[in-house]
């Protein structure tokens, strides 16, 4: 079943500067995301990665195009599309309880109901015990944990994460790749991620899209041969990466604009 439907998406924006000239970021982007399945996008910086999901989460219109999630055309943000931020986003005035309930009491939920769903998903990202801690008491990794939990509650269709880990250092942008694996085990998800690493697109996807310099085209779309259990250093392992660091590499430095 798909969860996702992009089809023939364009994007132009209008000029930012006084020379008039607007920007194609996108051009003809079709891809079809199965229900539960990973798909990850690699690029350049500036091929159009957050313009892609942004697109998706209905921030933005395409200038042609349309976008479907589970069969239902986007246009504008909805609950069936959570999305988490690098920067975590979190409200620094809530409780880690009160960020992840943020959704559902929007929804009109009930206490008790809320409850019982906040406390779920806190023991799946591992924060049970700092439900009534505040963000600036967290680290990075437990901050970015809240914004998982709290983009999961609702129950989102397709999980949209902007570079989630980036803002990470290297042994917890590891630790929280394999806490993503093993939540994705326990609650499967639809999840679209951006992120600047190939290793990181490696250990989560099942696709991976290689995305052209702008205007951000499809380049190439890869079908991890075993999804989130790949080792790393093995030939299949090596190959991949080769495949794909060679594809990006391809990429010539030539702006263009419409
Ligand atoms: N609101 C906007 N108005 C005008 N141009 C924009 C706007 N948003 C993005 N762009 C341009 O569209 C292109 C794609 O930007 P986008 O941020 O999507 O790229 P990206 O691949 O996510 O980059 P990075 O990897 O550096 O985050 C860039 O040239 C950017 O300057």
């Amino acid at each position: 079943m798909l969860a996702l439907k992009v089809e023939k998406v364009k994007k132009i924006f209008p000029s930012l500067n006084s020379k008039g000239q607007e920007v194609l970021a996108l051009d003809d982007i079709s891809l079809e995301v199965n229900k539960n399945e990973f798909y990850s996008i690699l690029g350049h910086s500036g091929c159009g990665k957050t313009t892609l999901l942004n697109l998706i989460a209905g921030f933005e219109v395409p200038t042609s195009g349309r976008i479907e999630c589970a069969g239902k055309l986007v246009n504008g943000p909805g609950a069936d599309r959570s999305m988490v931020f690098q920067d975590y986003a979190l409200f620094p005035w809530l409780t880690v309880y009160d960020n992840i309930a943020f959704g559902l009491k929007i929804k009109g939920m009930g206490s008790s109901e809320v409850k019982q769903i906040v406390t779920r998903f806190a023991a799946l990202v591992g924060l049970s015990q700092f439900t009534g801690h505040y963000p600036h008491q967290l680290s990075g990794g437990m901050r970015q944990r809240v914004s998982i939990a709290r983009a999961l509650v609702v129950d989102p269709t397709v999980l949209l994460m902007d570079e989630p880990f980036a803002a990470l250092d290297a042994q917890n942008r590891g630790m929280m790749q394999a806490e993503m694996i093993r939540i994705l085990n326990e609650e499967s998800k639809t999840v679209v991620l951006v992120t600047h690493s190939i290793e990181e697109a490696i250990n989560l996807s099942d696709v991976i899209v290689v995305m052209t310099r702008r205007p951000g085209r499809v380049k190439e779309i890869i079908r991890v041969p075993e999804p989130r259990r790949m080792v790393e250093d093995t030939p299949a392992y090596l190959e991949i990466r080769r495949q794909i660091r060679d594809l990006i590499a391809g990429e010539h430095d030539v702006s263009e604009a419409v």
